[in-house]
């Protein structure tokens, strides 16, 4: 079955070439007790590891079963181990780190046995030789001649027709010697066993054959074998591969036998894990803080769409200088830089949106999508309510259109304001302010605290905050308290007089007393009277006033409203809210007012002059007809005056804006549409949607907002992420630095493995299984490091968000998220395989009979 032809083996060593075998011939039947004896370095373990495969021959062949090995790959080398030889050594080669089934199941592993049959075999080698009853033990807890039954019942467990004994009673007392010689004599009987020694006694009493080795060549064979021409085997045998399960029991094992040093290589790899695991769980903190934020915030403020609108973003990075140079100025010339000019031309940039072309889209089949993804639709109307408190200290007050604010002279600064604040109206200086019309908006956005929601036209209800208060601006606004005080005082700061302002002591009202405030709502058309056929504006004029006031409706506060706690809007001022059902009053009231029905029977003909639209002329003596100049000369000094005023107030009056002063409503173009989203992805949505109907619209018609809050938050969010990234790049490097670590400690593992490496080859371990080996290790020290990184980060997530919680009222600020930790792990555990490949790559290299010899 084996037979050896002229084999010859040459070892080179530094510039020396050692024959070690100078052409050996022999045959071998298929079951005898061969013992090779022969002096030292004659080249017997030589001879028996090329027989066993773990060793090739430089000249000659070997034949196994009729065929020739010349051609042999290392993949069949590995099979005819794995399958055909069993090996035995002095020092009996067990992995110290298994218990002593599992080193004797190893090469059934191999094979790819199942984990019963396995067992079974095992136990059943282990039995024969007599040692059934300590296999849980570990080699270390045996004695030598426990070890070497051990590694017989190894070398035979898979059934190999060659068992390849290289001195096993090296090591062992006479009376063990002679234990281990009977076990191998009782396997001889079926198999070929062949056994170097240099004992000669048990040589001749337990062996069949003696042969005798001088100097690499064969010098005796006491049982020559001739063997005759046998038929080639065929029969394939099933290559052994290790599974990577495999390798992992076995890398864990040895691993196990270390734990500090594995825990401390862990920690190590994981400082890198810790430090980007922290950043992501703060950067991902901020950020969904952010997006809650945004979410609470952005979804509460609407999109608004003014009738006109500036662009905003222009204009500011405009004025802080952000924008870009646009060409390179070198040498020694001077240029101008456009400032003012960039700031003119953004100002003059304010756009006109097509609200009534907007409004009717919404409103038709194809604007659905709008109207499904919108919470509430709001449409403002160019109506401007006119409200009076007549029962306050300073008599009469105006309390919309507020009149406070122009009675400090402030007005100018304001309308200055709203002009560039129009779609965030940040600062509304308004105290008569308009309740949703829709009822779910209303709910979200307002809890009713006293009293009713208004039913009727005529109901309101007062706005306070959370902490049930007003501010005195809307108190002094609504005239509750006393609006010449306050003119006073500032007239006082005004001169200097800082010290004698006094000051009002907070107040309380009762909710009876608010509940009791009444206001008077007076129509646009009445403020004006026909005075010898021409409208004069009355509204200067005390007493008039005084007289129309108490004739209009009454207006009554029913409930106490305060904004709801969901919602994160800005903070309230305080103030009254009416409905739509206000509104409506007024505009139906107003188209059956005189001055309107005269101005829209005469659209021509100015009303308040009695003159054509569009003269643009100022008043003058000779553009005046005879019958006018008859008209004049008749009014006295007052009615003069007044006439002339009026009539240079109307220069530039249109039919449009005629009507808007008297507070006719086009329902039909609205001058804000506010569009409410449940989500902040319903108002993504909305902005979408708003884009695609400017997609399908011409010019005029394309409609433009500001998104002021939304541009804020997003500067925040790519500052926080920029912020993370340079930090994850810093702390990136600790990463590599302790994947460098590992493959260090990888390859001490493998120089420290070296003799498991040979064991494993020399059972038929292939060097992708050896590498295989060392990847399990270092996969089991990535995973390791990776998962106890994020345990380790998770604890310490608790006690940053609480300092962080206590410092800045955030809560939950270091949160890791979930996908962020597994990409971690995979990123650490693709690293340490990395930094492990070379190690692992020189132990698949190594050689197995120059590993087993290692110590
Ligand atoms: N890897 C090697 N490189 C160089 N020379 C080697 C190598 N392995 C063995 N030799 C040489 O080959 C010869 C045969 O060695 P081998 O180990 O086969 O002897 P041996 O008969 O088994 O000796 P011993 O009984 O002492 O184990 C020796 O001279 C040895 O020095």
């Amino acid at each position: 079955m084996l037979q050896c032809k002229n084999i010859m083996k040459d070892y080179v060593s530094g510039d020396e070439i050692v024959h070690a075998l100078k052409g050996v011939s022999l045959s071998f039947r298929e079951h005898e007790f061969v013992s090779i004896l022969g002096q030292s370095g004659c080249g017997k373990t030589t001879f028996l590891n090329i027989i066993g495969g773990l060793d090739h021959y430089t000249s000659g062949d070997l034949i196994i079963n009729g065929k020739s090995t010349k051609d042999y790959s290392d993949k069949d080398w590995d099979t005819y181990r794995n399958h055909q030889v069993g090996f035995v050594f002095q020092s009996y080669n067990l992995i110290m780190h298994q218990s002593v089934l599992s080193n004797v199941e190893l090469a059934l592993t191999l094979t790819g046995v199942n984990k019963e049959e396995r067992r079974k075999r095992a136990i059943d080698a282990l039995n024969k030789v007599g040692l059934s009853d300590q296999i849980h033990k570990k080699p270390t807890q045996m004695s030598g001649g426990q070890m070497q039954r051990v590694a017989i019942a190894r070398a035979i467990v898979n059934n190999p027709d060659i068992i390849l004994a290289d001195e096993p009673t090296g090591a062992l007392d006479s009376a063990t010697s002679v234990q281990i010689m009977e076990i191998l004599k009782e396997i001889s009987k079926d198999k070929l066993v062949i056994m170097v020694t240099h004992n000669p006694q048990l040589a001749d009493e337990y062996s069949s054959r003696i042969i005798r080795l001088k100097d690499g060549t064969l010098v005796s064979d006491s049982n020559p074998f001739n063997e005759t021409e046998t038929d080639v085997d065929t029969s394939v045998l099933k290559r052994p591969g290790m599974s990577f399960k495999m390798a992992c029991s076995l890398s864990l094992n040895n691993l196990m036998t270390k734990k500090a040093r594995t825990f401390l290589t862990s920690f190590a790899g994981s400082i890198g894990i810790i430090g980007i695991a922290l950043i992501m769980s703060l950067s991902h903190g901020m950020q969904s803080y952010i997006d809650q934020m945004e979410n609470d915030t952005m979804a509460s403020y609407p999109i608004e769409i003014q009738s006109s609108s500036s662009d905003m973003s222009t204009l500011m990075t405009t004025m802080m200088g952000m924008k870009k140079k646009t060409e390179e100025h070198k040498g020694s010339k001077i240029y101008s830089r456009p400032y003012v000019e960039d700031v003119l031309e953004s100002l003059s940039s304010s756009k006109k949106n097509n609200l009534s072309a907007f409004k009717s889209y919404i409103e038709s089949n194809k604007g659905k999508e709008f109207r499904k993804t919108a919470k509430a639709i709001e449409y403002d109307y160019n109506l401007n309510l006119q409200v009076y408190n007549e029962n306050t200290d300073s008599g009469l007050v105006q309390v919309s259109p507020n009149g406070l604010l122009d009675k400090l002279g402030m007005s100018d600064m304001m309308s200055l304001q709203s002009q560039f604040m129009d779609s965030s109206s940040m600062t509304n200086d308004q105290v008569w302010l308009s309740l949703p019309e829709s009822k779910k908006l209303r709910d979200d956005e307002y809890q009713l605290v006293e009293g009713k929601w208004p039913t009727n036209y005529n109901e309101v209800v007062l706005e306070v905050d959370e902490n049930n208060e007003i501010t005195d601006y809307a108190l002094y606004s609504l005239g509750l308290l006393d609006q010449d005080e306050l003119v006073k005082n500032y007239q006082k700061i005004l001169n200097g007089e800082t010290d004698k302002i006094s000051k009002t002591n907070l107040k309380s009202y009762s909710v009876d007393d608010i509940l009791n405030l009444k206001f008077r709502l007076v129509l646009n058309s009445d403020l004006y009277q026909k005075v010898n056929g021409l409208w004069i504006n009355q509204s200067e004029n005390e007493s008039y006033m005084k007289d129309v006031v108490s004739k209009s409706p009454e207006i009554k506060v029913v409930g106490i409203i305060k904004p709801s706690e969901s919602t994160v809007s800005q903070p309230t001022m305080g103030g009254v809210y009416y409905t739509k059902a206000m509104e409506e009053y007024v505009t139906s009231k107003t188209e059956n007012a005189q001055i309107v029905k005269e101005q829209k029977a005469n659209p021509n003909i100015n009303i308040f002059t009695q003159t054509e639209f569009a003269s643009g002329q100022k008043m003058s003596m000779s553009n005046l007809t005879n019958e006018q100049m008859m008209q004049l000369s008749s009014m006295s000094q007052e009615e003069l005056m007044n006439y002339m005023n009026t009539y240079n107030e109307n220069i530039n009056a249109t039919y449009d804006s005629n009507l808007t002063k008297l507070g006719v409503v086009d329902y039909s173009t609205p001058t804000k549409i506010s569009l409410y989203a449940s989500s902040f992805d319903g108002k993504e949505k909305l902005g979408d949607l708003i884009t695609s109907y400017n997609k399908k619209q011409i010019k005029s018609n394309v409609i433009t907002y500001n998104d002021f809050i939304g541009t804020m938050l997003s500067s925040v969010t790519s500052v926080v992420n920029i912020i993370s990234y340079v930090l994850i790049a810093f702390v990136s490097v600790s990463l590599i630095v302790s994947s460098i670590m590992i493959g260090i400690i990888t390859y001490i593992s493998v120089l420290e493995r070296t003799k498991e490496i040979g064991i494993l080859r020399s059972i038929g371990a292939s060097k992708k299984d050896i590498t295989r080996v060392f990847n399990a290790e270092t996969f089991i020290i990535g995973l390791t490091s990776g998962v106890l990184g994020i345990l380790i980060t998770l604890v310490l997530n608790v006690p940053i968000s609480v300092v962080v919680e206590n410092m800045t009222g955030v809560s939950h600020i270091a949160k890791l998220p979930v996908n962020g930790a597994v990409f971690l792990i995979f990123i650490d555990l693709v690293l340490t395989i990395l930094a492990g490949l070379i190690p692992s790559k020189i132990a698949s290299k190594k050689d197995p009979v120059e590993a087993l010899r290692s110590e």
